[in-house]
């Protein structure tokens, strides 16, 4: 089976380097030269190509920014691709996805979303075992046609991935909370410092827990531009909660209610013995 990766960074270039065993040739697509180049140097894939090559292959795995992924899936709709081909795309979002996707290739599609990455971007970030024993999730199966169901599911099995099936809006609605919000807040936390305190003392009084806090912030900004963009009412919802509770702990000090907080904090608590 061959297989062909559009969008060779962090995603896309990990996905090669953990199936060079289980296709029989992986070819790449990316619109950044230099790109392209670190890729064949990483062994990421065997050969650049582009679009219209993809007529053959078996499987196209889709690695890029969310709006990209709608005008590729777009001008793939327009190729004469293989009738059982499978494509998956890996986008932080779901439903626009779905919903953009054009009908003639609507069951070619299993709409895909990886838990695992990194703050990292760029083949040079690709890492081999990224994927393994994260949760895929895979989102309206029914729409997808049980020959790409079953082949995007072999792969995953090999990837040793636990695979979660969700419905698209549902998955974004919890997404926005879980992993779209922590970011919005890490950036927070990033550019409240930056404005408050200079280089020499973020660099002697920054322990782990400042660093843990602003990890994320490390993360791609065009990449979540995008994701918070299709995403703006969930995430809108989920600043919302947070504020909410940043309100509380404030007033809560200002207050001097001690207890209280204590209280609030050991509600906290409990969120690390359900990880
Ligand atoms: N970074 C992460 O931790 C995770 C990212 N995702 C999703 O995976 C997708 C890819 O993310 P990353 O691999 O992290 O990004 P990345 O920035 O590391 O890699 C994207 C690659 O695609 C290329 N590219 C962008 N648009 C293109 C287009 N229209 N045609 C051809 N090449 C194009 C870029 O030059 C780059 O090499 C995004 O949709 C993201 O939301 C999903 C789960 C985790
Ligand atoms: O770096 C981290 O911890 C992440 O949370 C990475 C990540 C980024 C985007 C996703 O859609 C899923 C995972």
């Amino acid at each position: 089976m061959t297989c062909a990766i559009v969008g060779l960074g962090l995603m896309g270039g990990s996905f090669g380097l953990a199936t060079k065993k289980y296709f029989s040739k992986i070819v790449g697509i990316d619109h950044n030269k230099s790109h392209q180049e670190d890729a064949i140097k990483l062994g990421l894939v065997d050969e650049i190509v582009e679009l219209k090559d993809l007529e053959n292959v078996d499987v196209i795995v889709l690695a890029i920014p969310i709006r990209g992924i709608i005008s590729v899936l777009k001008e793939l709709s327009k190729l004469n691709l293989k009738d059982d081909v499978l494509i998956i795309d890996f986008g932080s979002t779901k439903e626009s996805i779905i919903k953009e996707c054009p009908k003639n290739i609507r069951r070619n599609l299993v709409a895909s979303h990886p838990m695992a990455g990194t703050e990292y971007s760029g083949p040079a970030a690709a890492i081999e075992d990224l994927y393994k024993n994260k949760v895929m999730v895979v989102c309206n199966i029914e729409e997808s046609g049980d020959i790409q169901v079953k082949r995007a599911f072999d792969i995953y099995n090999f990837l040793e991935m636990k695979i979660k099936i969700m419905d698209a809006k549902e998955h974004d609605r919890h997404a926005a909370f879980i992993s779209h919000m922590p970011h919005i807040v890490s950036f927070s936390i990033a550019n409240a410092v930056l404005n408050q305190e200079d280089k020499e003392h973020i660099v002697t009084l920054a322990a782990g827990g400042f660093r843990d806090m602003s990890r994320l912030a490390k993360s791609n900004p065009a990449m979540w531009r995008d994701i918070f963009k299709e995403n703006k009412k969930n995430l809108l919802d989920s600043i919302e909660a947070f504020k909410d509770e940043l309100k509380r702990a404030k007033d809560l000090i200002e207050n001097e209610k001690w207890d209280e907080l204590y209280e609030w904090m050991k509600k906290g608590n409990e969120l690390h013995k359900i990880m």
